[in-house]
């Protein structure tokens, strides 16, 4: 018997709304993801969407709405745990080489077991470059080392904005693969696009934020 419909969803906002400089940027917004599906939020330039992930993972406040994680009220502090954020800014040291970037990043948000840092660079085609400053990474080498930092950690959610920015289409089909993984192992993934996308084949709702008026 299926019982995965009892299951509350992973991430559920309700009314969620923010404003800046009394100006409604987004909401009130009611969307649901369950483990195994991801959720794709699309609009233009300046909709929002980046703005709505930085408040699901606890870096901006709502102005009103509810944030629930797995059936229960999750505020920034809670979500930090559940939530793994791959920004469009890689967020690296640019001083430390690519290995101690993982090694710091997992230090602060904890680490997948059965996952080395090492590994997880030759997943995502960085092996050999483990001593490489990032500073000196392309752009698109400092898109994959962000990726294997999101490959180690261990929240169930993870937030991907615009994660095919930089990236080649091997790339493309790393991130791809990725997230068909992270959703079969029972997570759920926001991932955010101005529309153009290679979807990856996986339970998909939309979610497509206008620019307000
Ligand atoms: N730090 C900020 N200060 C003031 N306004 C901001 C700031 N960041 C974003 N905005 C404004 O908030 C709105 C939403 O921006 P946001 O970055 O969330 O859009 P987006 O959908 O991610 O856009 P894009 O597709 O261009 O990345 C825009 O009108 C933008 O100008």
């Amino acid at each position: 018997m299926d019982t995965s419909h009892s299951a509350p969803p992973l991430l559920q906002a309700r009314g969620l709304r923010f404003l800046r400089n009394d100006e409604p940027v987004f909401g009130p917004l009611d969307f649901s993801v369950d483990a195994g599906e991801a959720l794709l939020v699309q609009g233009g330039n300046g909709a929002g969407k980046t703005t709505l992930l930085r408040v699901l993972a606890g870096l901006l406040r709502a102005d009103a709405g509810e944030i629930d994680i797995d059936g229960r009220r999750a505020r920034a502090a809670d979500r930090s745990r559940a939530i793994a954020y791959l920004s469009h800014l890689p967020g690296l040291k640019a001083d430390l080489g690519a290995l101690e970037n993982l090694d710091f990043l997992t230090g602060l948000q904890g680490r997948r077991r059965a996952q080395s840092a090492e590994a997880a660079l030759a997943i995502v085609g960085l092996a050999g470059y483990e001593d490489a400053l990032a500073r000196q990474l392309s752009a698109g080498q400092k898109k994959r080392l962000s990726l294997a930092r999101l490959w180690l950690s261990p929240a169930p959610l993870w937030l991907l904005d615009e994660p095919y920015a930089n990236l080649d289409l091997e790339g493309i089909e790393l991130v791809n693969r990725m997230v068909q993984a992270h959703l079969r192992s029972g997570g759920a993934a926001l991932v955010t696009t101005h529309g153009a996308y290679a979807a990856p084949p996986v339970r998909t709702r939309m979610l497509v934020l206008e620019k307000a008026a």
